[in-house]
């Protein structure tokens, strides 16, 4: 697919359940002293699902699932950043790259104010970005949802190579 477009905007989603003695991971960072963590094929990193789905989103390329499917056990216990790597070799490929990343994680607890330069400066490390081009907020569910993490991520990405 080429694209005459200078930009392109991406918006992904992803949601994991949370339960009790596993490890919580958002945006390659692992939150320590976790009550619960994801339940999920891979290490269930939803910021990175969601980066990695609004990358692909923005180029029209699908969803994570269809490139690491969650019945192949050659993905069991995938480490997230290798999702994103991949969704941005393809975005690369097609001439684009991102400008800017902004993403909501809704999480009732623990408090994840304090880790929120650790995870735009891991996120932006993924994206060869500056820190300054992540945004990172952060949601309570007001106890409508506990035991469940949320991740919204919309992405600016722009045309860096002529269109052919
Ligand atoms: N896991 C979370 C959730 C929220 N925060 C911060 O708490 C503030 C209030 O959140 P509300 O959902 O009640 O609006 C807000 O400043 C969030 O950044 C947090 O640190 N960790
Ligand atoms: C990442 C994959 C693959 O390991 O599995 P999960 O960790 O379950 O994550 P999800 O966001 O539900 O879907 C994408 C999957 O294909």
């Amino acid at each position: 697919m080429t694209s005459p477009l200078p930009y392109r905007i991406g918006y992904g989603e992803d949601a994991h359940r949370l339960e009790a003695g596993r490890s919580l991971v958002l945006g390659g960072v692992t939150v320590p002293d976790a009550p619960h963590g994801a339940v999920a094929h891979s290490d269930g990193d939803a910021v990175l699902h969601a980066v990695a789905d609004a990358l692909l989103a923005g180029l029209a390329l699908g969803d994570i699932g269809q490139y690491f499917p969650d019945t192949a056990a050659e993905w069991r216990g995938l480490d997230s950043r290798v999702i994103v790597a991949r969704a941005l070799e393809l975005v690369r490929e097609r001439g684009y790259a991102p400008v800017n990343v902004a993403l909501v994680v809704t999480l009732d607890r623990p408090k994840l104010g304090p880790l929120r330069t650790d995870i735009a400066r891991s996120v932006a490390a993924l994206l060869a970005l500056p820190e300054a081009e992540v945004g990172v907020s952060f949601k309570t569910s007001e106890g409508l949802a506990p035991a469940h993490v949320q991740v919204r991520v919309s992405a600016l990405l722009a045309r860096v190579e002529p269109a052919e």
